[in-house]
């Protein structure tokens, strides 16, 4: 679905420096990493939002710069909020989307808005994050959005809230004909829903394996004392390292 190759991105203050990403037909991937790791720069860059300097990204098997048109009806991407038609009601909203995809099915949309529960008359500054992120999941599905990336799509979420999200990502791959790819810094996300995980430090992959193999990587952080497994959090804890304030 996905192969990211040696992906680079120059800021003046920031690297992100041959990524390296490989997500098949029918899982999730997490992506985590703390705060100003190269996560959004990243996705990002894949999506070429922001040019890359140099790298290559294929998506289902096509150059994304050569088939760009063709790659994005195939993909929906939440990126943050919805910062547009702020006023509209969400099916006008739809009405419009439904133009740009010859693939959009209005009776899936109606059908997916009734099962999230989202009120077509409301427009977006009337729901909350979750249900933001939920339409924006309904327009991807409702064009059948084969691949869906997805910018930290819990982030502000209650934990009822970001446990039913992603119980809803989980069924959207059961399929096994798509995929996602979703940023977090919040690890229990990942653990509960990820297929495999990709770790971004400081601009670089650390690791992108399946959950297994990703965690067992990381036993060797593992005192003495430990006899049961890291979770997720503490692996991120000891690779980061304590910062020390000079007070
Ligand atoms: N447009 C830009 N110009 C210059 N530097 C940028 C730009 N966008 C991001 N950066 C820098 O790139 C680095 C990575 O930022 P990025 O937003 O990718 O991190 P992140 O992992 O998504 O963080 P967070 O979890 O806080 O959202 C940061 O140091 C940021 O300041």
């Amino acid at each position: 679905m996905l192969e990211v190759k040696n992906l680079t991105k120059k800021y003046p203050k920031f690297n992100l420096e041959n990524v390296n990403l490989s997500l098949p037909k029918g899982q999730i991937m997490g992506f985590i990493g703390k705060n100003g790791a190269g996560k959004s720069t990243t996705i990002k860059s894949i999506l070429n939002l922001v040019t890359p300097n140099s790298g290559e990204v294929d998506i289902f098997g096509m150059n994304l710069i050569n088939h760009e048109l063709e790659i994005k009806k195939r993909i929906g991407v939440v990126l943050g909020g919805i910062d547009f038609y702020q006023q509209k009601k969400t099916e006008q909203i739809a009405n419009v989307m439904s133009r740009f995809y010859d693939t959009w099915d209005h009776q899936a949309f109606k059908k997916y808005m009734q099962e999230f529960e989202i009120d077509p008359i409301k427009a977006p500054k009337e729901l909350s994050a979750g249900m933001k992120v939920k339409f924006m999941i309904a327009l991807a599905l409702s064009h059948k959005a084969e691949l869906l990336i997805l910018d930290e799509p819990t982030s502000g979420l209650d934990p009822v809230s970001r446990d039913d999200l992603l119980n809803l990502f989980s069924q959207i791959v059961a399929t096994g004909e798509r995929s996602i790819l979703f940023s977090t810094h919040i690890t229990s996300d990942i653990e509960k829903c990820a297929d495999s995980i990709s770790y971004i430090k400081d601009g670089k992959i650390l690791k992108s394996a399946l959950k297994k193999e990703f965690m067992d990587s990381f036993s060797y952080l593992k005192r003495p004392s430990e006899t049961g497994p890291l979770s997720l959090e503490e692996i991120m804890i000891r690779v980061e390292g304590e910062k020390h304030y000079d007070l």
